[in-house]
């Protein structure tokens, strides 16, 4: 079994990758004999964060930023109700301003996802007077290379958790499945951590308050300190020696490993964390070399979820030193920072299985079960898996979420989802083909969560599954609302019942007077809540936008369960996910047709956000379509054959335009630069 050595969270050499696999080596045979040569230990370890080039910059961040763990264990069973020194009693004021009693025994498993933008900075020779260490309030700008990326983040309780980021295109996965804990680079392949199991330092950082309360309540308290202009508390907590000595190999010792949290003396909250561990190497007949890499965390904007506080960004500051008397230039320092923000929290998403955290095969202890059947070198489909089964969670029981290809709209034999949602490199969250998928071949149909008519169509399409009514055809007229029938009529009465509480009138003359129609769906939203039809957090899972002030309008004060944040979040999710109803029509061997000219010849009868559909993401020159024949219920086609693996995407816009055009709008409405193929065409 590979094991990832002391200074493991540090930087990966690029040359001796590139050296690996023109020798046809293998990861495992790489680090296996990693041990053999201190010269080759240096080389592969030490030498690149002092001669970094921009290219080998974002492995070197990643390394370093993307998965470290924290120093200490969690406990078996977090004592919430001891309160017998300083330290107990500032966790007990944590606990209670964090809200973790109302997950106390209730959580049994984390997701989240969120963005991050990682730095790095110039190297500073033999200056280490002049080189402050990097906490709160840190430049995000330090001259070297920076780039972004996305997270992804599961964890069952107590200590199985797994994380995806990837970051300029490239990837990191690392897991625990509470008995081991690994990594997984492009660069380096699979390894396993020495040591106890540790959970990872980003859920300490304002996500796992239940994880912050257990590692933290065995801490010694050190004193008082204002950081960022914040009283706080300081509790410090050290790795013990068994631990830094598994840690330790023969050429590089774990001197010590501690981590101070800085808890607000005002709200009680975890608002700084910061972390440094101290590396000595040395190899025979030579003096040691010592590295103390030092990780400050600003932990900020905690925003409740399901009554309990997490932090929702925060920044990263990174110093490496390398000092001792070998070094004839002296001491040398290397910066790195990370800022992140948490766009989507969610506890206990049902389907969520233990195989999700099941570690690669190359790094498994002789216990686990030998399954072929698994892909082990894709935590990605796992990942897809859990994501889907969330979304099934919550939508399957009222809508069915059909993911089966059928050709040309004849149905077939049940066969494979044919579609996986997984990370793309730059477009966050995307659809992949599973299997190869023909033209013109039905993908999967999606029922909306969430529909409304324009409001120059509310006399004339159903009020729920926007069909046309038409003088002919038989509905029901419910107070001001036309059904299409009785069944639509009962699936709207409960949200219906409570929208008719309130007067919308002067709502729906601002809406039509500044042709506004996402408040239309945020105002469907929260009746939906109010009535019990829908959760709160039902679509907190798809992407938000950015919301200008002049953007949000606030809902009418009869709704007074739902905040402003609650309108603002929902909003800025509406906005980019929403889609623009066209019916069609016609018969279904027709589809394809009727969706060339869609685009001109029908009017909009309403809006609609989905699940599924919203994580499709852009392209000018399309390879799938979503179109609706005579209601909301939407139907996604493949345009051309795709293959599988291939992502699909769909035109958010009319493609006839001009590039310019195509480019303003997708800027302006949906916030990034399409670099599509016929875009960077020039076409
Ligand atoms: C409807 S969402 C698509 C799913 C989204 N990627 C996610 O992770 O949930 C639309 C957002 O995805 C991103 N996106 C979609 N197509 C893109 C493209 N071609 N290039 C870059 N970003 C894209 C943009 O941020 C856009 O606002």
């Amino acid at each position: 079994m590979s094991r990832l050595a002391p200074l493991s969270e540090e930087p990966i050499n690029e040359e001796e990758q590139h050296s690996n696999s023109s020798n046809g080596s293998n990861n495992t045979k790489y680090s296996s004999k990693k041990g053999l040569s201190w010269k080759h230990w240096l080389k592969n370890h030490l030498s690149l964060v002092f001669f970094i080039n921009k290219k080998s910059d974002l492995k070197t961040l990643l390394s370093v930023l993307g998965c470290p763990l924290f120093p200490v264990p969690l406990l078996p069973k977090q004592p919430l109700n001891q309160v017998c020194s300083s330290a107990q009693y500032i966790i007990q004021h944590f606990t209670a301003a964090a809200g973790c009693r109302k997950l106390e025994g209730r959580v049994k498993n984390i997701f989240a996802t969120g963005k991050v933008t990682m730095g790095m900075g110039d190297d500073f020779g033999g200056s280490a007077g002049s080189v402050a260490i990097a906490g709160a309030g840190a430049s995000a700008s330090l001259g070297g290379v920076s780039e972004k990326g996305c997270f992804v983040m599961w964890q069952m309780v107590p200590n199985k958790w797994l994380i995806e980021l990837v970051v300029g295109g490239h990837k990191v996965v690392a897991g625990s499945d509470g008995n081991l804990a690994w990594r997984h680079t492009p660069w380096l392949g699979s390894h396993a951590a020495k040591g106890s199991i540790r959970p990872l330092r980003r859920a300490l950082q304002g996500l796992d308050p239940i994880a912050v309360a257990s590692v933290f309540s065995t801490a010694q308290y050190v004193g008082e300190k204002r950081i960022s202009d914040i009283d706080c508390f300081v509790l410090k907590l050290a790795a013990n020696q068994t631990d830094l000595a598994d840690r330790s190999d023969s050429t590089a010792e774990m001197i010590k490993h501690v981590i101070f949290g800085y808890f607000s003396q005002r709200s009680g909250l975890l608002v700084y964390l910061e972390d440094s561990y101290l590396t000595r190497i040395q190899s025979p007949g030579t003096q040691p070399t010592y590295w103390e890499t030092t990780m400050a965390t600003k932990i900020e904007d905690y925003r409740a979820i399901e009554g309990v506080m997490i932090a929702h960004s925060g920044q990263s500051s990174v110093i490496i030193t390398r000092f001792g008397d070998n070094l004839k230039a002296g001491l040398s320092i290397t910066r790195m920072e990370e800022t992140w923000t948490i766009d989507d929290l969610a506890f206990n998403v049902a389907g969520l299985s233990l195989d999700c955290f099941i570690p690669p095969k190359e790094v498994q202890k002789d216990s686990y079960p030998v399954d072929e059947n698994l892909d082990w070198r894709s935590p990605l489909r796992r990942y897809s898996r859990c994501l889907i089964s969330r979304l099934q969670s919550l939508h399957l029981q009222k809508r069915q979420l059909c993911s089966t290809a059928t050709h040309n709209g004849k149905p077939s034999q049940p066969s494979p989802p044919s579609i996986q949602v997984a990370l793309t490199e730059s477009a966050g969250r995307g659809v992949f083909a599973t299997r190869r998928i023909r033209a013109s071949d039905l993908i999967h149909t999606a029922k909306p969560i969430i529909t409304h008519p324009t409001l120059s169509t509310l006399n004339s399409v159903c009020y729920f599954c926007l069909r046309k009514i038409t003088s002919s055809s038989q509905y029901f007229q419910h107070h001001n609302a036309r059904f299409c029938g009785e069944v639509c009529k009962d699936n709207a009465k409960a949200f219906y019942d409570v929208e008719r509480r309130a007067d919308w009138s002067a709502f729906n003359d601002y809406c039509r007077s500044q042709g506004l129609k996402y408040p239309l769906l945020v105002k469907r939203l929260a009746c939906m809540i109010i009535s019990g039809a829908e959760s709160a957090d039902s679509i907190y899972i798809l992407q938000p936008a950015s919301l200008s002030p002049e953007m949000i309008l606030e809902l009418s004060l009869t709704l007074q369960v739902l905040n402003k944040q609650w309108y603002t979040n929902v909003l800025a999710r509406i906005r980019i996910n929403a889609f623009r109803i066209e019916l069609a029509g016609g018969l279904y061997e027709d589809l394809l047709s009727s969706a060339a000219a869609s685009i001109e010849s029908e009017i909009a009868v309403g809006n609609a956000i989905y699940m599924l559909p919203s994580f499709y993401n852009h392209d000018c020159d399309p390879n799938a379509h979503i179109m609706w024949i005579d209601n909301a219920d939407a139907r996604l086609m493949a345009l051309r054959d795709v293959e599988e693996g291939e992502e699909l995407r769909i035109c958010y816009i009319d493609a006839s335009m001009a590039r310019d055009a195509r480019q303003a709008l997708l800027s302006q409405g949906f916030g990034f630069q399409c670099n599509c193929l016929r875009c960077s065409s020039g076409d």
